[in-house]
C-alpha cells in the first residue's frame, strides 16, 4: 500500500545493470588456516598473564575465514609466548572425529501438491557448515528455510521427497542419536515444571554417567545463565491453564535443553523468534561462543536479525523461494548485492534490505504503492540467483564441497559412556513424569474428583443392596458399571499422554533417551495414581453398596479395578501411537472400548453372542469379560438368595447364579481372571513398545524405498527419524 511506501525506506527495484563480476574477495592466506582471533581464546605471556579475546569482540565483524576441515574442533585456543615465539595449543573438549563438517550438494526437495503434482521447495541448493561456526539460513517466509534444516537433519515429512547428497565429514553416514540436536520452531515443553526443573531433568537424562550429580547441576545452571534465564528459573513454564514464562523465555528453555550436551551438530529453527533485540543478540552471541569453544557446527534458520546479530554469523545462506541467492561469508553479502545492482541504502539494516529485495509475497501491495508501476521482485530474484551462480562465491562453495568430499573424514559416533545408563534414564523419567502428573490439575485432581463423585452416585443409587432376589440383577449391573464405565474413565489420561508423546518425540529425535525408558517411566509413574483411584473412590462405591464385607473381597475388587485401568491406559497408549491427535485419539479409543463393552458378556449373555465374530474371538479379546467375571465370582460365590422363580427351590446359591444366570465360565477361579487381566496389561505395554520401535526402524526404510523407487540415482544419508 501507499502507506507502506511512506513508512519504509524505499527498496531500490532491480534495474538491469551492465554485468559486473564481483571482485574476488580476499582468498589468500586467511583461507588456509585459522587465526587465533577466529577461534577466540586467550593470549598468555610467559609470566602467566592472560589476555582473553573473542571473535565477537572484534568489530567490524570478522570475515568468513574458511577453517581447515579436519582440525580438531577445539574448545579454545590458548597461545602462550615462549622464548619470544607464540605457541598455540588447543584445549580440545571434543575428539577429532567428533567435529562435524556438514555439506549438501545439488539438494532438491519437493512436496506432494495433490492435483498440482509435485511442488518444488528447494531447487538444487549447495552449501556447507563447519565446526566452530554458525551458518545462518535466511530468506522470506516460506522460502524453504525450515525445509532445508529438516532435510539436513533427516526430518522431512513422509509426503516430501528429496534428491541430492548430504554428507557428514565428506561421506554418507548416519549420525547416531544424540550426536545432533534440533531446536524446532515450536516449543514442546512440560508446562508443569519450572524452568530450573525442566533443564535439570534434561541434564540428568542427557549428560554422561561419568559426570557427578553436582557437575550436571552446575552445567544446567551455567546453561540457564548463558540463556539469561536465571531470573525465571523458578517460574513454571505454564500453559493454557496456568500462565507461566513468556514466549521468548520458552524459546530459550528449548535452546537450553539442546545445548546442555554441546552436540556436535546443532540445528536451530528461528532461535530468536519472540525475543527482543537485546535478548536475540545475547542468545546468538552465546551460541556462537559455545560453537567456537566446543567445536559445534551450528546451522540456524533466522528471520530478521538486527545488524548486531547479523554480524555474529560466520556464513550466510540466503534463499529465495527455494533458490540460493547467496552463500558465503555473511560479511560479504552487502558487497555481493551492491555488485549485482542492489546496493543497500546506507541507513538500512542490511538483513532487512536483503529480505525486502527478495520477498515477492506482497508484490501487489507494493505495485499499488508505486502508482501502478510494475514490480520486478521476481526479476530481482532471477538476477541475484544468476549473479550468484556466476560469482566467485559459488565457485568457492563448489571447491569447498569438493575438498570436503576429497578429504573424507571419520565416522561421527557417540562415545561410549556418554549417555546415562538405561536405569538412570528410566528413574529420572519416572520422577519427571510423576511430578508432571500430580501437578497436572486436569489429569490428576479433576479426574480424582470425578471418580469420587461417580462412586458416590453409584454407591447411593445402589445403596445397601441387600440379599433379595432383585438384588441379583442390581449387583450384576453395579459391578458391570464399575468394570465398564469406571475403567473407561481412564481414557481421561489421554490428553496428558498425547502431550507426553510430543515431548517424547522431540527428545527421542534428539537422542535424549530410548523408547524402553519412556514406556517404563510412563507405566511406573502412573501406578500410584491408579492405585489411589482404585482404592479410595472404589472403597466408597464398594462399602456404600454393601458388597461382601471381608477385606479380601474388597482387595480383589480394588485389584481388578486397578489392573483394568492400567490396561485401558495401555490401550490408549497404543491408540496414541497410531492416532497422535487428542480428539481423534479419544474418539478412536472410546469406539474400541465401546465395542469391547458390548461384547463383554453383560449386555448380551455369552451363550447368545452371535458366532463367529462376536463370540469367537471378540468375546475373548474384550477385557471386560475377565473384569466382569472376576467381579461376579468375587461377589456371588458364597452368597445365597431367596428364589422367587415359580417351581424352583426356595433358595439359589451364588454358584448357580454365576453358572445359569450370568453364564460365567466356572472352570477356573477368580484369580485366573485377574492373572489374564494382568497379562493383558503387560501385553498392551509390550505391544506399544514394539510399535514404537518398529515405527522408528521402519520409517527410514520405507522412506529409503520410496526414494529408490522414485529417484534411482539418489542416495541421501538420512533416515527420517532424526539421524542423518
Ligand atoms: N510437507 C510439506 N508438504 C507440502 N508443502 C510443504 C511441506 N513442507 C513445506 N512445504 C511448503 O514449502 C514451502 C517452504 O516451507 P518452509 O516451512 O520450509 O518455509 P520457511 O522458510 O521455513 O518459512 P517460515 O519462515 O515462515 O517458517 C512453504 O510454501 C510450505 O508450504
Amino acid at each position: 500500500m501507499a502507506t507502506d511506501q511512506q513508512q519504509l525506506p524505499a527498496v531500490p527495484r532491480w534495474k538491469p545493470s551492465p554485468p559486473r563480476r564481483p571482485s574476488r574477495p580476499d582468498d589468500g592466506a586467511a583461507e588456509d588456516g585459522d587465526t587465533a582471533s577466529d577461534l577466540g581464546g586467550s593470549l598468555r605471556s610467559t609470566d602467566g598473564a592472560a589476555f582473553p579475546f573473542s571473535r565477537e569482540n572484534s568489530f567490524p565483524p570478522p570475515a568468513f575465514v574458511p577453517m581447515p576441515l579436519h582440525r580438531p574442533s577445539s574448545s579454545s585456543l590458548e597461545i602462550t609466548v615462549e622464548n619470544g615465539a607464540a605457541v598455540a595449543r588447543e584445549t580440545s573438549l571434543r575428539r577429532v572425529d567428533q567435529g562435524v563438517v556438514l555439506s549438501w550438494e545439488d539438494l532438491w526437495v519437493s512436496a506432494d501438491g495433490g492435483k498440482a503434482g509435485r511442488v518444488p521447495i528447494l531447487c538444487g541448493v549447495n552449501g556447507y557448515a563447519r565446526p566452530g561456526e554458525v551458518l545462518a539460513i535466511m530468506g522470506p517466509s516460506g522460502c524453504g528455510k525450515s525445509t532445508l534444516l529438516d532435510s539436513l537433519a533427516g526430518r522431512l515429512g513422509s509426503n516430501v521427497s528429496q534428491k541430492g547428497d548430504i554428507l557428514i565429514n565428506g561421506r554418507r553416514q548416519k549420525l547416531s542419536y544424540g550426536t545432533s540436536a534440533y531446536v524446532t520452531q515450536d516449543d514442546v515443553l512440560l508446562t508443569t515444571l519450572t524452568v530450573r526443573e525442566a533443564v535439570g531433568y534434561s541434564a540428568q537424562l542427557q549428560l554422561p554417567s561419568s559426570m557427578s550429580a553436582a557437575a550436571k547441576r552446575d552445567r544446567a545452571e551455567e546453561t540457564l545463565r548463558e540463556m539469561g534465564l536465571e531470573g525465571a528459573a523458578d517460574t513454571r513454564i505454564g500453559g493454557w491453564m496456568h500462565k507461566g514464562i513468556s514466549g521468548g523465555q520458552r524459546r530459550r528453555v528449548s535452546i537450553c535443553m539442546e545445548i546442555l550436551t554441546r552436540p556436535a551438530l546443532l540445528f536451530l529453527d528461528e532461535p530468536t523468534s519472540g525475543l527482543d533485540s537485546a535478548a536475540s543478540y545475547h542468545v546468538v552471541s552465546r551460541i556462537a561462543r559455545l560453537a567456537r569453544r566446543e567445536g559445534m557446527t551450528v546451522v540456524a534458520a533466522v528471520h530478521q536479525p538486527s545488524t548486531e546479530v547479523y554480524a555474529l554469523f560466520h556464513g550466510l545462506c540466503l534463499l529465495a523461494y527455494g533458490r540460493t541467492v547467496f552463500f558465503g561469508p555473511a560479511s560479504e553479502t552487502n558487497q555481493f548485492f551492491a555488485l549485482s545492482g542492489f546496493p543497500c541504502p546506507s541507513l538500512m539494516n542490511p538483513s532487512d534490505y536483503f529480505l525486502r529485495t527478495i520477498n515477492k509475497d506482497f508484490d501487489n501491495d507494493i505495485e499499488e504503492g508505486l502508482g501502478g508501476k510494475k514490480t520486478t521482485t521476481a526479476q530481482a530474484i532471477d538476477a541475484l540467483a544468476n549473479a550468484y551462480k556466476s560469482s566467485v562465491h559459488m565457485e568457492k562453495v563448489t571447491r569447498q564441497i569438493a575438498d570436503i568430499r576429497g578429504t573424507g573424514g571419520g565416522e561421527v559416533v557417540k562415545m561410549e559412556g556418554q549417555q546415562p545408563s538405561f536405569l538412570t534414564q528410566s528413574v529420572v523419567l519416572t520422577k519427571r513424569s510423576f511430578v508432571n502428573m500430580y501437578r497436572d490439575l486436569g489429569y490428576y485432581w479433576l479426574r480424582f474428583g470425578i471418580y469420587i463423585a461417580l462412586c458416590l452416585c453409584c454407591g447411593t443409587i445402589f445403596y445397601d443392596i441387600g440379599h433379595t432376589y432383585g438384588s441379583i440383577q442390581a449387583r450384576g449391573s453395579m459391578l458391570m458399571f464399575v468394570a465398564a464405565f469406571l475403567t473407561f474413565m481412564a481414557i481421561g489420561g489421554f490428553p496428558s499422554f498425547v502431550e507426553d508423546m510430543k515431548i517424547f518425540g522431540r527428545e527421542r529425535l534428539n537422542g535424549h533417551y530410548g523408547v524402553s525408558s519412556f514406556v517404563i517411566a510412563n507405566t511406573v509413574s502412573s501406578t500410584p495414581y491408579l492405585l489411589l483411584i482404585s482404592v479410595v473412590p472404589g472403597a466408597l462405591a464398594y462399602y456404600l453398596v454393601g458388597l461382601q464385607r471381608s477385606f479380601d473381597h474388597f482387595a480383589y475388587f480394588a485389584l481388578v479395578l486397578f489392573t483394568t485401568m492400567m490396561l485401558v491406559e495401555g490401550l490408549m497408549m497404543i491408540v496414541a501411537s497410531a492416532v497422535p491427535d487428542f480428539l481423534m485419539g479419544i474418539i478412536t479409543g472410546a469406539g474400541i472400548q465401546g465395542v469391547m463393552m458390548l461384547n463383554g458378556g453383560f449386555f448380551r449373555l455369552p451363550h447368545d453372542l452371535p458366532n463367529p465374530v462376536w463370540r469367537y474371538p471378540m468375546y475373548y479379546v474384550a477385557f471386560h469379560k475377565y473384569a466382569n467375571q472376576g467381579f461376579y465370582k468375587n461377589e456371588f460365590m458364597g452368597l445365597v438368595f431367596p428364589n422367587n422363580q415359580a417351581g424352583g427351590a426356595a433358595t439359589i446359591t451364588g454358584g448357580e447364579i454365576l453358572r445359569d444366570y450370568w453364564q460365567v465360565e466356572m472352570g477356573y477361579s477368580k484369580w485366573v481372571d485377574l492373572a489374564i487381566l494382568f497379562g493383558m496389561v503387560i501385553l498392551y505395554r509390550v505391544l506399544f513398545l514394539a510399535i514404537m520401535k518398529i515405527t522408528e526402524k521402519a520409517k527410514p526404510m520405507v522412506k529409503g524405498l520410496r526414494f529408490r523407487s522414485t529417484q534411482p540415482s539418489v542416495h541421501v544419508a538420512q533416515n527420517g527419524s532424526g539421524t542423518l
